[in-house]
């Protein structure tokens, strides 16, 4: 019977335990460029059997809100270099999440002002993170997207490609395509947000294409024990939706079961909110889904994800119902997690005020398990 604190090798990659830090947006690297706070943050959390860093922009059309990093210009490469080697000097792994936000996004944010792309042009009834002239973080409803051509989606697969060629390069020991929260290529796979006519919409076959076109061309560039991917089969986040989510995220994982790729990591519920959330006329049947997957010959390690505390997480990996469990919001305010999940400690609370921008208060500043008095 495995333990959550045994450790495990998923694909190419060897973990001390099986807790992960799951993708957090923080807004702390302006210029998309990580910089020594954020070196500081990541080091901090390196007890983590894995550290899945923050959503990360692939391009500049691929950013979404402001200060969140990238994975495109020289000096966030730099900037992602010097977090790698501070986490392995510390002992810890460490994968980037790999982003392309689609309509999720602003056009103050979008190269020459434009509007941002989705495969429709359906705007989402959603928000994102704008920095304003004095520096202060706001909330702003996100724009009207356009429509991608045809001829584009060729073009977008190959910056995902050179993208996790690039994060291989700047030491991280393998990525995670970010393919749930209504993003890119999330609202290619769910028919709210995707109305094409073309080999790109449609049925779940054409609307699954976008993903598994990216999954081709990273996994045939870094090889699959690298690749982790990230799914949200039920959640409403950035205005998601699809009305028939088992048979969805059925097609998705059985295709999936073809690469031996690092990991597959579910949200479960809506992201950062109701375990039990639905979309669709019955309830999301988890087990069914990794029962499929594993129907279809997949043999990649389950990370579970979302609301998981102490005693869910332990059962469910020493029930074998998931391999891994990913953990945010504690993870932002503790950064000794792993430590304190093994010893029942109590756990710091995070300050939601201070979630999203600013500097080291409620980034870098909680305290670890040695210095509460
Ligand atoms: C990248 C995010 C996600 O995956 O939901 C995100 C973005 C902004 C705020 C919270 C989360």
């Amino acid at each position: 019977m495995a333990s959550l604190f045994d450790p495990i090798t998923i694909g190419d990659i060897t973990l001390k335990n099986r807790v992960v830090m799951a993708p957090l947006t923080r807004n702390r690297s302006p210029k998309a460029v990580p910089n020594t706070l954020n070196v500081t943050y990541y080091e901090q959390r390196a007890s983590a059997g894995l550290l899945i860093t923050e959503a990360t922009a692939i391009t500049h059309q691929g950013q979404g809100y402001a200060d969140v990093p990238g994975l495109y210009t020289p000096e966030a490469l730099e900037g992602w270099h010097k977090v790698t080697e501070a986490v392995h000097r510390a002992g810890g792994k460490i994968v980037v999440q790999m982003w392309h936000v689609g309509r999720i996004s602003h056009t103050s944010l979008q190269p020459n002002g434009g509007q941002p792309v989705a495969p429709s042009a359906i705007r989402a009834k959603s928000k994102t993170y704008l920095v304003n002239g004095d520096g202060t973080g706001s909330f702003a409803e996100t724009s009207e997207p356009r429509a991608l051509d045809l001829a584009e989606i060729a073009g977008i697969v190959e910056d995902y490609r050179k993208a996790a060629r690039a994060a291989i390069d700047a030491g991280f020991d393998g990525i995670e395509i970010h393919a749930a929260n209504g993003y890119l290529i999330d609202q290619f796979l769910r028919s709210g947000s995707n109305k094409r006519t073309d080999a790109y919409g449609g049925s779940i076959e054409n609307r699954a294409r976008f993903l598994f076109e990216v999954v081709d061309a990273i996994t045939k560039e870094i090889g699959a024990g690298r690749v982790g991917i990230r799914i949200s089969p039920v959640t409403p986040s950035n205005d998601a939706f699809d009305p028939e989510p088992q048979a969805l995220f059925t097609y998705v994982v059985e295709k999936l079961a073809r690469y031996p790729l690092a990991y597959l990591h579910i949200v479960e519920g809506a992201t950062g909110g109701a375990r039990d959330h639905q979309q669709g006329d019955r309830p999301f049947d988890y087990a069914g889904l990794r029962a499929a997957y594993a129907a279809a010959g997949g043999k990649s390690a389950w990370m579970a994800n979302n609301g998981y505390d102490r005693e869910l997480a332990v059962r469910t990996v020493e029930s074998g119902e998931a391999d891994l469990v990913a953990f945010g919001k504690p993870f932002i305010a503790n950064p000794d997690l792993v430590r304190r999940l093994k010893d029942g400690a109590m756990l710091n609370a995070p300050d939601q005020a201070t979630f999203y921008g600013g500097g080291a208060k409620g980034y870098t500043d909680y305290p670890l398990l040695d210095q509460v008095a």
